[in-house]
């Protein structure tokens, strides 16, 4: 396993240590390349411990990750208060803002974080960033209705100040990506100064009308985990505390 992989389930591991605990019955999966490790070291809590919970996806893919490891499945509509839900993200800054959206699994995510008494972030060290916008520069995703784009693309171009802002291409496919509710996707980038208030941003984004949903998370999270290239873990928490786990004290090493 490589040096990014082993960070990735590091900061898995020990955030569903911490936070997925055994009375907890309603359980949100995120999507990304994570999220995986959160449901490896949720099975390996055992049979007894996972019988009648009930784990809700945020897509497609997590769907498959939860049926695959033998758990119960269920959807927000049927619970729309989940214990704890555990998610990646493309980055976080220092007061726990985080962009999400890169697979396109933002809507679904946000409902889930939203419903959830506990949301808790995963990811390796790349991701955790003074500044959003800092190594993942593509843009913050906005999933749009498809007959909108056009008009939404030349409101970020011309009046939110995100000149660069283009239709997300799908890659083994002819046209653009299409989300797992049918929407296109937008990557809009914007200059540090803006990224600084995420909040601000995000809120004039969602008034334009045909967006569904923004991927900037503003003060969602509980603590967001980070699995560091040294083994050690860093966790950083919505109050502002930042705890290290040494190599020698995390799950998995
Ligand atoms: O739409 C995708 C999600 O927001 C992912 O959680 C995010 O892109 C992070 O994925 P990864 O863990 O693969 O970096």
């Amino acid at each position: 396993m490589d040096a990014i992989e082993q960070a990735k389930r590091l900061a898995a591991y020990t955030a569903v240590d911490n936070h997925v605990l055994p009375e907890h019955r309603v359980i949100g999966i995120g999507s990304g390349s994570t999220v995986p490790y959160v449901v490896e070291r949720i099975v390996q809590q055992g049979p007894a411990v996972n019988k009648g919970r009930v784990f809700i996806p945020t897509g497609f893919q997590s769907k498959q990750l939860i049926v695959d490891a033998g758990l119960g499945l269920g959807d927000v509509d049927q619970y729309p208060t989940i214990d704890v839900t555990l998610d990646g993200a493309d980055e976080v800054d220092h007061q726990l803002n985080c962009v999400k959206g890169g697979g396109a699994c933002h809507l679904r995510e946000k409902v889930l974080a939203e419903a959830a008494t506990t949301f808790i972030l995963v990811a390796d060290h790349r991701k955790n960033v003074e500044y959003l916008g800092t190594n993942f520069t593509q843009g913050v995703p906005i999933e749009v209705v498809p007959f909108a784009y056009a008009k939404v693309l030349q409101n970020l171009h011309h009046i939110l100040g995100s000149p660069k802002a283009t239709l997300r291409m799908a890659v083994k496919k002819a046209g653009p990506v299409v989300s797992d509710n049918g929407n296109f996707v937008i990557d809009a980038p914007f200059e540090r100064d803006m990224m600084i208030d995420p909040y601000t941003i995000m809120a004039q984004i969602k008034m334009l009308t045909g967006v569904v949903e923004v991927g900037l998370f503003c003060k969602m999270a509980k603590a967001a985990y980070f699995g560091n290239a040294d083994g050690s873990v860093t966790v950083r928490w919505k109050d502002g505390q930042v705890n290290q786990i040494l190599a020698e004290e995390a799950p998995g090493n």
